[in-house]
């Protein structure tokens, strides 16, 4: 595949037959699906493998608890193989190693092992949201606080916002994965978003992989969504 940003639809829906809609009708027009909490709880993970079958999966159930849990339940997820999943990165280091631990003993041949995404600071969050939570830093100086340790400790990558990836890349390199959400096309609605950027400004700046969900799943036409984001990673 290219060096193009690629695109993740969230398919954020309780309604399996919707979902299974999206998945049929925007098969060539995205890069992966993303099924997360509300799919998962609502429909189980019998639908997430049914729904998910013949696309790349990114399993986004952003994992956060004791480090033996949480590796357990990685360890429980695998046979659903996703391309990508996800861990809160303030789980801290005990609890990122032993998920990437989990992970390598789950695929020992290491080629199909899903790529760990720690989520840093979520892209809903801004300063004063950071503040509430009794965190004094910036936004960005959380990412990266958060990103070193990830990586340091085992992560693949980051879901990070796109105004974050320029420090990402100047503190950790390129070979991190990261995974930008908080993406909004020029004119559509910020819903419950802060840290955002258009996806030509997210792909300029460097993401691996966007994820978008609403403006295209609510979009009156989603493929059409869709192919409209792809043209403008494309040209950017
Ligand atoms: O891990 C994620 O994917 C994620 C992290 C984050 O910081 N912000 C964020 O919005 N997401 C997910 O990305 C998707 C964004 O959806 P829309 O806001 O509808 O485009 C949702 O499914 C969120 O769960």
């Amino acid at each position: 595949m290219s060096n193009r940003t690629k695109l993740i639809v969230a398919l954020d829906t309780a309604s399996r037959a919707q979902a299974q809609h999206w998945a049929d009708s925007l098969k060539d027009h995205v890069d992966a699906i993303k099924l997360g909490l509300e799919f998962t709880y609502a429909c189980g993970l019998d639908a997430v493998k049914t729904v998910s079958a013949g696309h790349r999966l990114f399993l986004d159930l952003k994992l956060h608890d004791i480090p033996h849990t949480v590796a357990s339940g990685l360890s429980a997820l695998a046979p659903l193989h996703p391309t990508l999943t996800t861990i809160h990165a303030s789980g801290g280091t005990e609890m990122i190693a032993r998920s990437r631990e989990a992970l390598e003993n789950a695929f020992p041949n290491g080629t199909d092992r899903p790529k760990l995404l720690a989520v840093t600071v979520l892209t809903s969050m801004n300063a004063a949201g950071l503040h509430e939570i009794g965190v004094e830093s910036t936004p960005q100086e959380q990412v990266v606080r958060l990103g070193k340790l990830a990586i340091k400790a085992g992560a693949d990558g980051l879901v990070c916002s796109a105004h974050e990836i320029a420090p990402l890349r100047d503190a950790l390199g390129n070979d991190p994965v990261l995974v930008v959400p908080g993406i909004r096309p020029a004119g559509s609605a910020t819903d419950d978003q802060k840290r955002i950027m258009t996806p030509a400004q997210a792909a300029r700046a460097g993401a691996d992989w966007i994820v978008v969900g609403r403006p295209i799943t609510k979009a009156a036409d989603p493929v059409q969504a869709a192919r409209a984001i792809m043209v403008e990673l494309a040209g950017a």
